[in-house]
């Protein structure tokens, strides 16, 4: 079986960053980290309202990222010319709301099919390959090959946020023929949303999936996991302070 690929989302690096307007932590160093433990790309989400990643962290890590960077986009013209003036390896185009808490559901390709054609034919113009970040629909994953689109992002988030076993099963079942229809279609397929660590394996054995995206699983983790060396590096700190 072909290996899956991880990009990780560096996005909540820069939530921390932000909730204090400091210069710390740095999404592009984690993103060095990220690909040093072996990510194989780096997603970050340029919002339209900024809540995490910056402009200024787009364009650091288009010189520092090493494997390739994912940028996430709303299809509007502002995020257009962002991403043909930085050239990102692949752009994701996704749907947003300035008031949600995070994405809601997929991009509809159908109801803007025309828009998003567009917005693919300049973006490929650019030299960039684009993804559309969409759920595992049939008429979604039709619409989106119309576009021309080589690659799709199958939003999971339904499956992350199913609250029964049975509503699980389901969505991971809807997710399992979205996946094989996008495949039989030619579309390369990627997936995310929602993942972690106990809701990744079902989705990860789907042999179609080219890359997983996971982000605030992975940072939440980290956080926990650092804690100890961090509370021990301060209070050193402290005891020096004394000595
Ligand atoms: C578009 C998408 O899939 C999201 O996962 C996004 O990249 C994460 O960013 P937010 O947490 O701001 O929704
Ligand atoms: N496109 C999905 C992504 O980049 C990561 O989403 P999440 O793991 O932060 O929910």
């Amino acid at each position: 079986m072909k290996d899956i690929l991880l990009g990780i989302n560096v996005d909540h690096i820069a939530t921390l960053r932000q909730a204090r307007g400091t210069s710390y932590p740095d999404p592009a160093h984690a993103a060095s980290l990220a690909e040093h433990a072996g990510a194989d790309g780096i997603t970050i989400h340029l919002r339209e309202d900024r809540r995490h990643i910056q402009d200024r962290d787009v364009y650091v890590m288009a010189k520092t990222i090493q494997t390739r960077m994912n940028l996430e986009i709303a299809v509007t013209d502002e995020m257009i010319d962002i991403a043909l003036d930085v050239k990102p390896a692949y752009v994701c185009l996704v749907p947003e709301k300035r008031e949600e808490l995070t994405t809601e559901g997929g991009l509809d390709v159908v109801g803007n099919l025309d828009k998003i054609k567009a917005a693919v034919a300049k973006l490929i113009d650019g030299g960039i390959k684009v993804s559309l970040f969409i759920d595992a629909d049939k008429a979604q994953l039709d619409a989106a090959k119309a576009c021309n689109a080589p690659y799709v992002e199958i939003h999971t988030g339904a499956y992350a946020d199913a609250q029964t076993d049975v509503e699980m099963s389901k969505e991971l079942e809807h997710i399992r023929q979205g996946v094989k229809y996008a495949a039989s279609l030619g579309l390369i397929v990627n997936a995310g949303h929602g993942l972690h660590y106990h809701n990744v394996k079902p989705i990860a054995a789907m042999e179609d999936i080219y890359e997983l995206n996971i982000g605030h699983a992975i940072v939440a983790r980290a956080a926990i996991d650092g804690l100890d060396k961090a509370v021990r590096d301060m209070k050193r700190l402290m005891i020096e302070a004394r000595a």
